[in-house]
């Protein structure tokens, strides 16, 4: 598993205002956005394209476009909402494939409550975003889901990642790149990523 720590300062520094105490709801929402659109800068690198001819002001003339099928995002509910019209600036015509998961707060383990994905999984990059990856439970059952449903081809962005949840991601799926705007210390007795950026969900959706 190739994993991407990103470097830019534009990402330290939107990283860093995240993590304020006091934050807006506003705030969180913008900056998780404009993450999500560094981010997909970066995981769209390597995206193959290909020349075709077409008709431009002055002729005909061959020009490249990005090769196969649309790409999938893949919000694992709710947090990874918050990302996604970031994502969406970049990739404005990219499928959407929903994912409902949520933490049980005392077992930390995955709790799967939706799914709605999109057709030709297995023809298709998916790129699956959620600001947290903590334990990586959560992550590791969406991409589960997804392989089952036929993905081949993934990427998972988060703006946080801590250490425990790359080394399991990268146990159980070492195909999948991992890009991240940060690697964290690690997690606390209550399976927090520290420093974190606290519940990015609540955050997000004014929940706390
Ligand atoms: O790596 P893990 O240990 O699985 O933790 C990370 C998950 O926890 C958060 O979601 P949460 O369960 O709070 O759901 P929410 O997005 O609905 O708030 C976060 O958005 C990830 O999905
Ligand atoms: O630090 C964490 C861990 C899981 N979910 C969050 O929102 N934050
Ligand atoms: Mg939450």
């Amino acid at each position: 598993m190739a994993i991407h720590q990103l470097t830019h300062p534009l990402v330290k520094h939107k990283i860093g205002l995240l993590r304020a105490a006091d934050i807006s709801t506003k705030q969180f929402r913008q900056l998780a956005s404009e993450l999500g659109s560094l981010l997909t800068y970066e995981a769209t690198q390597d995206l193959a394209t290909e020349t075709v001819t077409i008709n431009s002001w002055n002729g005909s003339i061959a020009i490249e476009q990005i090769q196969g099928k649309k790409v999938t995002i893949v919000p694992i509910l709710r947090a990874g909402l918050g990302m996604l019209d970031g994502v969406l600036e970049l990739l404005p015509s990219a499928r959407i494939s929903v994912v409902g998961i949520y933490r049980d707060e005392t077992t930390l383990q995955p709790v799967p409550y939706f799914q709605k994905l999109a057709a030709n999984l297995d023809q298709r990059l998916a790129i699956v975003i959620d600001p947290m990856l903590a334990t990586g439970g959560s992550m590791i059952a969406t991409l589960d889901l997804l392989k089952k449903q036929g993905a081949k081809h993934i990427k998972a962005l988060v703006l946080v990642a801590a250490p425990e949840g790359i080394a399991a991601l990268q146990l159980a799926h070492p195909d999948v790149d991992l890009y991240a705007g940060a690697i964290d210390l690690g997690l606390n007795e209550h399976g927090y990523i520290l420093p974190g950026l606290g519940d990015a969900g609540d955050k997000l959706f004014g929940t706390k």
